[in-house]
């Protein structure tokens, strides 16, 4: 617990009385539930000290007065949620103070990510902050900087030095590196999401200079709250963790999947706008299976193979407790890229008890949903007039086929058994059907039909007549031009989804989709294609990627205050989405609005969703704001750089 002397919280730039910048005394207070947690010398306010007690805020001002707020009401326009340090709902003109745990200034200043502004400080700051000769003389805007960084990011040609640069920015200047992803979403969300984070896993331990995420290994155990402690940010609102078992569909990445928490999350920020400060990605490492990482000797994680069991249970079981304990009832935990055998358990688990969501269980059944929704106002018909077909049965697979199924129930009023029977799911052993249940894992049964059994996918589109087919399988190519033809042959417009990615291991490209339906597929895929020009007609390939649905989704949550997921938000998410396509995205052969649109339709996402919270009584913010489109847009976080008093 500190304490702050008043010295430093009198003058203008909040270091009077200290002969030296960093000589902030540090009072140590007797354990106490009590904490001083910011001094908060900004807008409206005089300088005042915000305590921070249980959920309760007390500001302490200068003149002795002092009021109570309640944290959780502490929800501040275009600030993020819960942003109580102000610099993020503090307009541009509005001064701030750049708050680390001391007041940052001089060298320190300029190393930190957060407040770190690199050309653009002013003079005026440069005096004010101790960085005279510390920069070169002159002084450029954040657009002026922003364009420069998008210069030497485009002239990489190799995709993995673009992700090496945004990563170098992001550990440097915060701020820019969200305003550059924000502002140029459609070309960067390639560069630090699939496909190029793929491969930053696959080399991680090779390119790995700081730590951007909190690696929690058997090494841990008994004392994982102790290592949340370690985390300089405390009022963390979203855990992305994985295994690294299922590393988008690249197999068991180990600790190196570190890559896809820490991409997550900040989509989550350039998305969702959720500020960084409340962002925490984890990597619990159990050990890998993979050999070539075993022997790399640039790996970086465990040199073990995987524990399993009840020590994988025990290690996963600390973590849910501990971040409990420390971040409340309401914090978001996303389970990402875990293996189906254990991400299907540790949801049923944790979700009773939690806020839990699985981002590639029920993120992507959610985004599926919204482009098939979509995707009927082209081809006509119900949800319940298609006949479905998955190759992959796994946790995207079964995800997608119960969301369809549960939207189809309470379109129809249909059993959700009967609902079921619309869709056929193959896996690496076949048709999943009736003959298979005694071998089939728990997650597959549900979609065991009364049918023959078939073992290849050519022959279930031939037997089944799919309108609709899905690729969830992590193999590549897996859509031949016979399959292609086939669905084209059975369909006027046969909808085709490859949603495995990276690129590479995509079940088809859009070009052969194009190609080989001769241009009458309605595809998406779960990584980016270019558009396709077939016969001299363009074609615009959707992107049928989670990263539409888990930000908006989240900010929902949060902004709510909701304290479990169910279902029926997902399906608002879907149907959020599904609204943001416009006649002319249809026109162009889009199922999903374009990405430079996302914040907009994080919004209507989160709105939705919140809704829904409220709805099903699962939401604790109170009173519910009249207009949630609105409240999500200003709760959301903003690059802008802020004035340095
Ligand atoms: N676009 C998006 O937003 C998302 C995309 N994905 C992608 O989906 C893919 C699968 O992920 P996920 O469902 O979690 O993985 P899982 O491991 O849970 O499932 C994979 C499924 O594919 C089956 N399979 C594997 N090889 C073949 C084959 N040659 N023929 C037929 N079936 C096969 C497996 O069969 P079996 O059960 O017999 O082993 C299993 O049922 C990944 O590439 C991932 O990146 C995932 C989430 C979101
Ligand atoms: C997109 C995603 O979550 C995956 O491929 O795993
Ligand atoms: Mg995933």
């Amino acid at each position: 617990m500190i304490s702050l002397h008043r010295s430093c919280f009198l003058s203008n730039t909040g270091i009077s009385g200290s002969s030296s910048p960093f000589s902030y005394k540090l009072k140590k207070l007797p354990p106490a539930s009590i904490k001083v947690t910011a001094v908060v010398p900004n807008r409206d306010r005089n300088n005042s000290v915000l305590i921070e007690n249980n959920n309760t805020l007390k500001e302490v001002r200068e003149d002795g007065t002092s009021s109570v707020a309640d944290v959780d009401s502490n929800h501040t326009v275009a600030g993020g949620d819960r942003d109580v340090y102000y610099d993020d709902a503090a307009t541009e003109d509005q001064l701030v103070t750049p708050w680390a745990m001391s007041v940052a200034s001089g060298y320190s200043l300029l190393r930190d990510p957060h407040h770190n502004k690199g050309l653009a400080f002013t003079e005026k700051e440069r005096d004010a902050h101790y960085l005279r000769g510390l920069l070169p003389p002159t002084v450029i805007s954040q657009e002026l900087q922003v364009k420069k960084m998008m210069r030497s990011i485009r002239k990489y040609q190799v995709p993995l030095q673009k992700y090496m640069a945004m990563m170098d920015l992001q550990e440097t200047n915060e701020r820019l590196f969200y305003k550059l992803l924000i502002d140029n979403v459609e070309e960067l969300l390639p560069v630090v999401y699939t496909p190029t984070v793929g491969e930053a896993c696959q080399k991680y331990g090779s390119i790995f200079r700081r730590p951007q995420g909190l690696f929690i290994s058997l090494n841990e155990k008994g004392k994982i709250h102790e290592v949340l402690r370690n985390w300089p940010q405390k009022n963390i609102q979203v855990i992305v963790v994985t295994d690294g078992e299922r590393i988008l569909g690249l197999g068991d990445l180990g600790c190196q999947g570190m890559g896809i928490p820490i991409g997550k999350l900040s989509l989550y920020t350039a998305l969702g706008g959720v500020r960084p400060s409340a962002c925490l990605p984890v990597t619990i490492d159990v050990g890998t299976n993979n050999e070539q990482l075993l022997n790399d000797e640039f790996y970086i994680g465990l040199r073990q193979r995987r524990a399993t069991g009840q020590e994988y249970a025990e290690l996963m079981h600390e973590f849910m407790t501990a971040v409990k304990q420390k971040y409340g009832e309401k914090v978001l935990i996303q389970f990402e890229d875990f293996a189906n055998h254990n991400a299907f358990d540790l949801l049923a688990k944790y979700g009773t008890t939690h806020l839990v969501f699985n981002d590639d269980i029920q993120g992507t059944a959610s985004v599926v949903l919204a482009g098939l929704v979509a995707a009927l106002k082209v081809v006509g018909g119900t949800l319940a007039d298609h006949r479905f077909l998955f190759l992959g049965a796994g946790e995207a697979g079964t995800g997608i086929a119960e969301l369809i199924a549960l939207e189809i129930s309470k379109q129809t009023n249909m059993p959700l058994e009967e609902a079921r029977k619309k869709i056929s799911l193959v896996d690496s052993k076949g048709l999943i059907v009736k003959s298979r249940m005694d071998s089939l894992q728990l997650f597959k049964k549900p979609w065991a039909h009364d049918h023959e059994p078939i073992k290849k996918l050519v022959d279930a589109v031939n037997g089944i007549k799919p309108t609709v087919l899905i690729g969830t399988s992590g193999v590549g190519k897996t859509f031949t031009k016979e399959i292609v033809e086939a669905m084209a042959a059975l369909n006027d417009k046969p909808i085709i989804f490859s949603l495995s990615n990276p690129t590479s291991q995509s079940e088809c490209t859009a070009e052969e989709a194009y190609t080989w339906s001769k241009g009458r597929a309605i595809f998406a895929s779960g990584s980016p294609f270019d558009p396709v020009e077939y016969e001299g007609k363009v074609f615009m390939p959707g992107q049928a990627n989670n990263a539409y649905i888990f930000p908006g989704f989240g900010l929902g949550l949060i902004m709510s205050g909701a304290i479990r997921v169910h279902d029926d938000m997902l399906l608002a998410a879907s149907e959020a989405l599904a609204a943001q396509v416009t006649q002319e995205n249809f026109d162009k052969g889009l199922i999903y609005p374009p990405f430079k649109n996302i914040r907009k339709i994080s919004a209507h996402i989160a709105a939705n969703v919140a809704a829904k919270a409220y709805e099903l009584g699962l939401a604790t913010r109170q009173p519910q704001p009249k207009d949630l489109v609105k409240y999500a847009e200003s709760c959301m976080y903003n690059p802008a750089y802020r004035s340095y008093r």
